[in-house]
């Protein structure tokens, strides 16, 4: 197939769920050689869109043809055969088993009828390899790795099937800025072979620096297709979500000292947290910024009593408050919150409703005695689903029927409804689209103004600057800077993460990106 040929080409495409238009009408198509971004809004049907090209789902109308031939899809291994690999947001891998096992799940090479698991080790390596992952060890299982490795050993897997058409759903969201890199150059090389690859993402930069083409969508439909470069940011967004977008983050309040709350006593766990003291007061929005390992998420965890032989002191408003679980942190006594980082293992029930989700962390708010009161829990989940801007059909529905970035609206919906007065949160905009990120950077500084304490972890060093009052920055366990007011810059947050003093870099190896 040349380039003036597309290799994907979508023709009048429909799919409708009980009640939800997920896509309506679409014509598509995409080129050997391309990197192509989709952007939309969470929910505007992009998943749904890879879905029916990679046989997850099946249109309701409309046709596909993948190199030119009319293509139904039955299931994802028909579409494998067709040279159509997708990554999904979700991961897929299988945790009890090996690294090498879950490379080679669906085709292992075979020797004597047996699987061959020397020749399954070598291929594993040599994959990992040509995405830098040496550090990964094949017989690892994969419940042991770090989400970002995980999410490597997921495209080391998808590249073991030799796509013609790769797909990535937010697939670079919970990965390091090193693994980003490394990602970003794969793709490069894909392309000079012709790949044509699909792009989401939620961040702005990273479409714009890599995607060649972009494509936008809007509740179901296919808005515009376009070169890079034609359109500026202002246009893309206002494409996506249909009306002008101005100020992105909401102003700050003048700096001023606020009334000491959450207080952190030489904090220390294992050999990731070396001494962290650190006051935070009422009111006020602290960001926690740095390198990806840096120590940050363990803070936040064991603020909330996840971890075990933690030793310092914390106090909240002068009280001790050193949980030793997640349910006494959030108790009446202690208030705490934790937004957790990935959804799918740590803030969701996916087979239960969205209002039993919502739910899930303040039953008691909404209970009189023993027995839930119907109206106050309907009532709260309403609200919830309001302030967070939550796209569903109904509160009944099984969360999992949600988009992605809807889920994770879920999750930050359920813990603000524990009212809680201390909120930690881990990378809380991930995969949220930039409509909604505003609303939840205006929900956070509205909270602050009520008087909450507020930790806020973001891989996005863009958000630290323009959300927070200060920035710690964490270097190998420690704070290792302590910004605030005008100091709040790329450049001291750049300088800081490299752990280089006060020498600014000129260019920004490794950083977290925007
Ligand atoms: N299995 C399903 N059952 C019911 N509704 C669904 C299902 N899958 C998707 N939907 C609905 O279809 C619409 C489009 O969802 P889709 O996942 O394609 O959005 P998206 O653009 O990928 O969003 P995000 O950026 O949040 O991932 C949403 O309203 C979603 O709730």
């Amino acid at each position: 197939m040349t380039a003036d040929h597309p290799i994907v080409q979508m023709s009048g495409i429909t799919k409708h769920f009980s009640g939800t238009r997920a896509l309506e009408g679409v014509d598509f198509a995409c080129f050997g050689g391309t990197i192509h971004g989709i952007l939309g809004e969470n929910g505007a049907g992009k998943s749904t869109l890879i879905k029916i090209i990679s046989g997850v789902l099946q249109q309701d109308s409309g046709t596909l043809r993948v190199n030119g031939d009319v293509v139904s899809f039955s299931n994802p291994t028909q579409a494998v055969d067709a040279g159509v690999v997708c990554i999904f947001q979700e991961l897929s891998l299988v945790p009890d088993l090996s690294v090498a096992d879950n490379i080679s799940l669906s085709a292992p090479p075979r020797k004597f009828g047996l699987i061959d698991k020397r020749a399954q080790h070598r291929r594993a390596e040599e994959l990992l390899a040509g995405i830098k992952c040496e550090d990964v060890d094949p017989n690892a299982l994969v419940r042991e790795l770090s989400l970002s490795r995980r999410q490597m050993v997921e495209i080391a897997k998808a590249l073991g099937k030799d796509p013609k058409v790769l797909i990535l759903d937010e697939a670079t969201s919970a990965l390091t800025s090193r693994d980003v890199e490394t990602v970003y150059g794969l793709l490069g090389e894909l392309k000079a072979q012709g790949v044509a690859s699909l792009f989401i993402s939620h961040r702005m930069h990273e479409i714009e620096k890599l995607c060649d083409t972009l494509s936008v969508f809007r509740n179901g439909q296919h808005i515009e297709t376009f070169a890079k470069g034609t359109h500026s940011e202002g246009e893309i967004v206002r494409l996506m979500i249909g009306r002008e977008v101005t100020a992105h983050y909401p102003p700050k309040p003048p700096p001023g000292h606020k009334p000491d709350y959450l207080e952190i006593d030489d904090l220390a766990w294992e050999n990731q947290l070396k001494g962290i003291n650190l006051t935070i007061g009422k009111g006020e929005i602290v960001g926690l910024g740095g390198l990806d390992g840096q120590g940050q998420k363990e803070l936040l965890l064991g603020l909330f009593g996840v971890l075990r032989g933690m030793r310092g002191k914390v106090s909240i408003g002068n009280t001790p408050s050193q949980p030793k679980s997640p349910a006494e942190a959030k108790n009446a006594a202690m208030r705490i919150a934790l937004v957790p980082e990935d959804r799918k293992t740590e803030g969701l029930m996916l087979a239960m409703s969205i209002a039993d989700n919502l739910l899930a962390a303040s039953y008691e708010r909404v209970s009189d005695g023993p027995f839930i009161n119907a109206g106050k829990a309907k009532q709260a989940v309403d609200e919830g689903i309001a302030k967070l801007q939550i796209k569903v059909s109904s509160p009944e529905d099984v969360v999992a029927t949600l988009s992605g970035g809807n889920q994770q609206k879920v999750v930050i919906a359920k813990w603000l409804m524990t009212d809680p007065d201390v909120i930690l949160l881990n990378d809380p905009t991930r995969g949220i689209d930039v409509g909604t990120k505003q609303e939840i950077y205006k929900l956070m500084r509205d909270l602050a103004d009520q008087g909450k304490t507020i930790l806020l972890y973001s891989s996005d060093y863009a958000e630290l600057i323009g959300c927070c009052d200060r920035v710690m920055v964490m270097y190998d366990g420690e704070i290792v800077a302590n910004l605030s007011g005008d100091a709040i810059s790329e450049e001291a947050i750049v300088a800081a993460s490299l752990n280089m003093g006060n020498a600014v870099p000129r260019t920004t190896p490794g950083m977290p990106h925007a």
